[in-house]
């Protein structure tokens, strides 16, 4: 399936304390691809989604992203970060910084693009996001749905190769999680290489061109949405959907 890797974890081990987190980790992404992560709490899912962004470090293994091993430090991890970008539960933008800042701050830093190539690059994803008319606001003036959309705008003007999303629609209401997935769809549709640790299941059946199912720190199933929601084959992943699909 994955023909032109663009991320690969090769044996991946990663220790908290004494807490085995991630086991003999084994996962390619190819490039264009949609690869949603789901599976219990404490699975692993948030650990794996940042070791391939190098917030955290692994204890053995190896990850490769287009071609190239993790960098170690320093400026190479700037690099890093701009082109595999990530999206996190709490959005993390800049509260004192206008939505417009937001979104240009990374591009002047760590792109060096002029301030108004920067802005005006910031104000053409805004619109693609839907929030052109937001840009002078402040995050706290947004709705979280529209503050998530911010993020992945900022996340998009580091022209990433990938983007990494972890529980990007977990702490919004209800009816802004809807808002945030269209955004990630279209973005799925443009492309764009994702990988989605993600309990909306919907979206997983509907974007993704594979499910990765975790457990205990291991990757149990690594299939398409239709083989895994209609057949799973192992008695964590028939359990794991056994309780989520009765809600
Ligand atoms: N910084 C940390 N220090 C120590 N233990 C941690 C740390 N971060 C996570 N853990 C533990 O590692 C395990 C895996 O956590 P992780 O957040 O990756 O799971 P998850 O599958 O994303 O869970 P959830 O769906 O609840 O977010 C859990 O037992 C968690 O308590």
């Amino acid at each position: 399936m994955a023909v032109d890797p663009l991320i690969e974890l090769r044996d991946v081990n990663k220790f908290y304390g004494q807490l085995h987190v991630l086991r003999d980790i084994n996962l390619t992404v190819g490039r264009g691809e949609v690869v949603v992560v789901i599976g219990p709490s404490g699975s692993g899912k948030s650990t794996l989604c940042r070791t391939i962004n190098r917030l955290e470090t692994i204890e053995s293994g190896h990850i490769v992203i287009d071609g190239r091993p993790l960098p170690e430090e320093g400026k190479g991890l700037a690099q890093l970060r701009a082109e595999v970008g990530m999206v996190f539960q709490s959005f993390n933008l800049f509260a004192h910084k206008t939505v417009l800042a937001n979104v240009s701050l990374a591009q002047l830093k760590v792109r060096k693009r002029k301030k108004d190539d920067a802005d005006r690059r910031s104000r053409e994803l805004l619109e693609r996001v839907g929030l052109a008319s937001q840009a002078e606001k402040f995050p706290a003036q947004l709705s979280g749905g529209q503050q998530q959309r911010v993020a992945i705008a900022r996340a998009l003007a580091m022209d990433p190769k990938a983007l990494l999303f972890d529980e990007p629609t977990s702490a919004l209401d209800p009816e802004m999680i809807n808002e945030v997935l269209e955004v990630m769809q279209q973005l799925a549709r443009d492309g764009m290489t994702m990988v989605v640790v993600t309990h909306e299941m919907g979206f997983a059946r509907s974007a993704a061109n594979r499910v990765v199912f975790m457990a205990d720190g291991r990757v149990v199933e690594d299939r398409t949405p239709e083989a895994f929601f209609t057949a799973p084959e192992s008695d964590r992943a028939k359990d794991f959907l056994s309780k989520i699909l009765k809600h």
